[in-house]
C-alpha cells in the first residue's frame, strides 16, 4: 500500500499535493504540516477529509492527537518526539489508526508493545523533506530488520519511508515491507497523478500483507 505524505513546494500546497495523490489512486494520505499552528492543520484536515471521503481514502494526521479526535481523521502518526502511542490510544480508543516511527528492531518491538497499528520504518536514504533524520538504513538495513521480524513472527504492517523513488520500489518491497510512504518523488514528477499510479502499480506487484 502507498501512504502519500503531504508537502508544499512552488507548485502545490499541502491540500493540493494530497489531491494529486488521491486523483492518482492513492487511498492512504498523511497530512504532515510541520511548524504550522494546530488551528491551520485542523482547518486543512477538515477540507482534506472531504476529498478523502470522495476518493475512499484514509486520512492520517502527523503528530496531532487532539486534532485527529476533533476533525474525525482516521488516525495519527507518532514519532519519538510525539505523544507515546499508548497515551494516544487512551485518548483515541481502538477506532482510530495509530502509526509509529521506527529506525531499529528495538523501536519496532517497543512500538508493538505500545499497540500501534502500523510502523513507518526509515529513513531509506537522505531526504530534504524531513530535518534531523535518524541514521540511514539503506537496502541492507531493511533486509536485516525485516528478516529479524520474520524470524520473530512479527506480523505488524511496516511501510518504508525516506527519499524513496519509483526505481527503489521493487528492491524495497522484496525485503518484505508491506508498503511505501513517500512525498517528494511524487511532487517532483512532471505529472504527479501518473507517478502515483505507476508507484501503486509497482507496489501492487508484491503481496506482502
Ligand atoms: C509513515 C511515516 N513514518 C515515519 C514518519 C516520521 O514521523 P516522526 O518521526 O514523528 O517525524 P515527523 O514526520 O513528525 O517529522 C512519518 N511521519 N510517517
Ligand atoms: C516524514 C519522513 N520521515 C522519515 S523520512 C520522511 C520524509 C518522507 O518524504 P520523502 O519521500 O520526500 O523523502
Ligand atoms: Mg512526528
Amino acid at each position: 500500500m502507498l501512504q502519500f505524505i503531504t508537502h508544499s513546494n512552488e507548485k502545490y500546497d499541502y491540500l493540493t499535493s494530497a489531491i494529486e495523490a488521491l486523483k492518482g489512486g492513492c487511498h492512504w494520505i498523511q497530512l504532515r504540516m510541520k511548524n504550522i499552528p494546530e488551528q491551520t492543520v485542523m482547518a486543512t484536515a477538515l477540507q482534506l477529509k472531504e476529498y478523502c471521503r470522495k476518493y475512499n481514502a484514509k486520512l492520517i494526521l502527523d503528530d496531532h492527537v487532539q486534532a485527529t479526535l476533533k476533525t474525525g481523521a482516521d488516525g495519527v502518526h507518532l514519532g519519538k518526539n510525539d505523544m507515546s502511542p499508548s497515551d494516544a490510544r487512551k485518548i483515541l480508543g481502538n477506532g482510530y489508526i495509530i502509526g509509529g516511527t521506527a529506525n531499529t528492531l528495538d523501536d519496532i518491538e517497543r512500538l508493538i508493545k505500545e499497540g500501534v497499528d502500523y510502523i513507518g520504518l526509515g529513513p531509506f536514504r537522505y531526504t530534504e523533506t524531513k530535518k534531523n533524520l535518524s541514521p540511514i538504513l539503506g537496502i541492507d538495513g531493511y533486509k536485516k530488520i525485516l528478516m529479524a521480524c520474520k524470524e520473530k513472527g512479527y506480523t505488524i504492517p511496516i511501510v518504508a519511508i525516506g527519499g524513496i523513488t519509483k526505481n527503489d520500489i521493487p528492491e524495497i518491497m522484496s525485503t518484505g515491507v508491506t508498503g511505501i510512504a513517500l512525498s517528494g518523488s511524487i511532487l517532483r514528477a512532471e505529472n504527479p497523478q501518473v507517478e502515483t499510479q505507476l508507484i501503486i502499480n509497482l507496489i501492487n506487484k508484491y503481496n506482502n500483507e
